[in-house]
């Protein structure tokens, strides 16, 4: 029995050369392999093999949402960034973001945000999911710069998988229209461009249609035409446009521009993004910051004949460029904007990459834009906010002084026939008391001064004139 125990056992010399002949064979075939096989094909074969075995093995799946897809905003990246905060209470690992950024009111409760690397626990239809925030250096962007490229991962379990990409995102999409439509702070955006980014503070205007002084008519108007946008998102559909609508509020300084802006974000309940284009580079950099823009919003550009769209500008633009041929230029300080980059997102094909979107710009000089700009289709409403009428007037002297007559009142709609004032000017002097008997008559004071140095300042010009 020991005998043939020992015949069936090979023995230890023998193992020996079974291992060494094995691995001289397996180091002949890895040599051959990588002689052979090249490396970028070696690779392939084993991310495949360790993929497959991973997956195999993993029971989950997890479905990755960029901030930027193709060089655009991913919508549903945003959709997350606006439902997510609504599930605070479910975060499982790390902590929370505390930011107020409330500067009018310090006591605000302040607003919590998701950190990076927490995870979030939802349910969906009893599916429990699993929310992260990744946030990475962009590896294109070089060491002084500081982009980050962002994205949550959205994890379940395999088997959910089609139900998720059926029923959930599409819930999400929803749920974040939703929370937008009823949120309660709004915000005022501008961007960082050392941060490539936008930056937002809590937008605190007080200023309604209730509380703005415009001509009732005009006002109205614009009130039916925010409402017919609003609304109208099957119509902008049905006859093939983006749905967006460009305002250009012109006229002088202190007639409520700006004023009319807060009115507006106000009644459509959207955010602002206050663009001061001076600081943008050139069109490259104008598309990449406008497509980083929020759905329901407003694009605001201010003071446009000072941003590179005025006639002056162009023609100077050619004659620098004349002259840089020439002789090498230091670094330029005008804005590189061009023209038609700015018209691309007024009603080129990246105007449709925002949806419900107000752009406004607002010049004090109407007559020194570029025609381009005013062409029919390209802003679709005008509107000018000018000096001081007798409606405005009526309209201010009740918001100040809650009156609605006076024996001066007449005098100084008279007046207005003979000077101008803005309603800035007329807000300055109605602030000068509460009483109506001393900020009218203050009123009268002022016009009358103003009359003065009109008058004197004409006969000065007829006299140079002579
Ligand atoms: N139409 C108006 N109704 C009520 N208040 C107004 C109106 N216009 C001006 N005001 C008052 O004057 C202030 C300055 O007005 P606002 O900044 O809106 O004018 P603007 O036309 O935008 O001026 P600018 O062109 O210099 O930016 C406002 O804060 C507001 O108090």
């Amino acid at each position: 029995m020991a005998s043939s125990f020992s015949t069936k056992i090979p023995s230890l010399s023998a193992i020996f050369s079974i291992y060494t002949s094995l691995s001289a064979f397996t180091m002949l075939f890895k040599t051959i392999l990588r002689k052979i096989i090249p490396t970028k094909i070696r690779d392939f074969i084993v991310s495949k093999f360790t993929d497959y075995f991973s997956s195999y093995f993993n029971p989950n799946f997890t479905f990755i949402i960029e901030e930027q897809s193709d060089f655009v905003p991913n919508q549903m990246f945003r959709a997350a960034q606006v439902y997510l905060p609504t599930l605070l209470t479910r975060i499982s690992t790390g902590g929370l973001l505390v930011s107020s950024k409330n500067l009018n009111n310090p006591m605000a409760k302040p607003k919590f945000g998701i950190p990076v690397k927490a995870k979030i626990t939802d349910e969906f239809e009893g599916i429990p999911l699993e929310w992260t925030l990744h946030s990475e250096k962009d590896p294109d962007t070089n060491s002084f710069q500081s982009k980050q490229i962002r994205y949550f991962h959205l994890t379940c379990k395999k088997e959910f998988r089609d139900k998720i990409m059926s029923d959930y995102f599409s819930y999400i999409a929803k749920s974040s229209v939703k929370i937008l439509t009823h949120r309660d702070n709004l915000n005022i955006y501008t961007y960082n461009s050392k941060r490539y980014t936008w930056e937002s503070a809590i937008f605190q205007h007080h200023t309604t249609f209730e509380t703005l002084a415009m001509e009732p008519e005009l006002k109205n108007t614009l009130i039916r035409d925010l409402d017919a946008f609003s609304s109208g998102k099957d119509f902008f559909k049905t006859v093939g446009r983006a749905w967006k609508r460009g305002y250009l509020l012109y006229g002088p300084p202190g007639t409520g521009k700006s004023s009319l802006v807060a009115a507006i974000a106000n009644y459509m309940n959207f955010n602002v993004y206050d663009l001061q284009i001076q600081s943008v580079e050139d069109d490259e950099m104008l598309r990449q910051i406008l497509t980083m823009t929020q759905n329901r919003s407003i694009l605001l550009i201010e003071d446009l004949d000072c941003a590179g769209a005025d006639k002056k500008k162009k023609k100077k633009k050619k004659k620098k460029k004349k002259k840089k041929k020439k002789k090498k230029k230091k670094k330029k300080k005008d804005p590189q904007v061009t023209l038609s980059g700015l018209l691309n997102f007024v009603d080129g094909l990246w105007s449709s990459c925002v949806e419900e979107r107000i752009i406004i710009f607002t010049t004090n000089h109407k007559e020194k834009l570029d025609p381009a700009l005013l062409r029919p289709g390209r802003m679709d409403v005008h509107i000018l906010m000018d000096y001081c009428t007798p409606a405005v007037f009526k309209k201010l002297a009740a918001l100040y002084l809650n009156i609605e007559e006076h024996v001066l009142v007449e005098r100084i709609e008279n007046m207005f026939h003979e000077v101008k004032a803005t309603p800035a000017e007329i807000t300055q002097q109605l602030m000068v008391s509460k009483n109506p008997d001393v900020a009218l008559n203050s009123i009268v004071e002022f016009l009358e001064s103003k009359k003065m140095t009109k008058e004197s300042v004409d006969s000065e010009i007829k006299e140079a004139e002579a």
